[in-house]
């Protein structure tokens, strides 16, 4: 196993940030850990990598206890944080040289290593610029060569996403999933649950400092009782309307806000052919329609009582 935390409890005084919290991820995983704002994920990974004292609870990274003076360990480790943490006097490539330096001594090795790291994240016509000269996007990918170009086991990115425009987002979830490929182990914290379901094999769903559920993406959603959202865009439902769409099998839930109808199913076949039969009946004419699976915001919901991003 590469990371196993027991019954982790922190606090900050009265601010209980971990709640018996307890995490297992095996090798080769891209693991998620999902929750929203102030959920304590970058708690729960600061203290896996002992950058934070906790109150309780153990933790094991490569089947050994971790500890601030594990060096051999923190050497397999790379670490990608949600404030970019790189040097403003030094430039791109001098940046990413500093840090692999701190666990490859061999220089020559670390030159080939740091121009690896330039091309993986696609800085090679940035190389000799200094950070403040870099769009938001390039410096955090700049902030992610700095991060792993040692060519760690293991990669912790804490939502490295964040204010980052959509072409650099994409490309740092390729690039999270190449790193895998070549064999790392990848946990990535984020409150976009897109971005989670889009790259993690397996995640965990947090909220206040405690584990709520754990699985893959079909299964956190295998779990809850909501099944797929169907949308109708139409004009002029009355409320007697609404009220039978609520009653017709396997619905929910409906909203009408004037043009849209959204209806809420539970399983069951055939949700959207018995909707569009009832508008049909009703002589309501109506334009666009969809239908959408269950999204980890419903899983997040349905346990919770609350959205993801509120
Ligand atoms: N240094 C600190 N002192 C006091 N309270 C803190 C401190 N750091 C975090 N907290 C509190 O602990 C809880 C967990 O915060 P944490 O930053 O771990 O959550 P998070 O899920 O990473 O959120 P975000 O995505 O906003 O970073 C929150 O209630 C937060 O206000």
């Amino acid at each position: 196993m590469v990371i196993n935390v027991k019954n982790l409890v922190k606090r900050y005084g009265s601010i209980l940030a971990l709640d018996h919290f307890s995490l297992q991820i095996e090798e080769g995983e891209v693991f998620g850990l999902l929750g929203p704002n102030g959920s304590g994920k970058t708690t729960a990974i600061n203290c896996i990598l002992s950058l934070l004292k906790y109150d309780k609870g153990t933790i094991e990274i490569f089947g050994k206890p971790m500890r601030p003076d594990a060096y051999s360990i923190k050497q397999d480790i790379g670490i990608v944080m949600q404030n970019v943490a790189v040097f403003q006097e030094l430039s791109v490539q001098e940046n990413i040289d500093y840090f692999c330096g701190l666990y490859v001594k061999d220089r020559q090795k670390r030159r080939e290593l740091v121009e690896e790291a330039i091309d993986f994240v696609g800085l090679q016509d940035f190389r000799r610029f200094h950070p403040k000269k870099l769009s938001g996007g390039l410096l955090r990918r700049l902030n992610i060569a700095c991060g792993i170009a040692h060519k760690p086991r293991l990669i912790i990115l804490d939502e490295p996403t964040v204010a980052v425009d959509p072409q650099s987002r994409n490309s740092i979830l390729e690039g999270i999933l190449k790193l895998n490929e070549q064999g790392a182990t990848i946990v990535y914290t984020s409150h976009y649950m897109e971005e989670v379901e889009q790259i993690c094999s397996r995640i965990v769903i947090m909220d206040k400092g405690k584990t709520l559920a754990t699985g893959t993406k079909e299964q956190l959603k295998g779990m809850i009782k909501g099944g797929e959202t169907l949308t109708v865009e139409l004009f002029g439902l009355k409320e007697e309307q609404l009220d039978e769409v609520k009653r017709l099998p396997h619905v929910t839930g409906a909203e009408y806000d004037g043009a849209r109808l959204t209806a809420h199913c539970s399983g069951g076949a055939h949700n959207l052919i018995r909707l569009l039969d009832y508008l049909r009946e009703q002589e309501l004419s109506f334009g666009r329609v969809y239908a959408e699976p269950p999204t980890l915001n419903d899983v997040f919901l349905e346990i919770t009582g609350k959205h993801l991003r509120d």
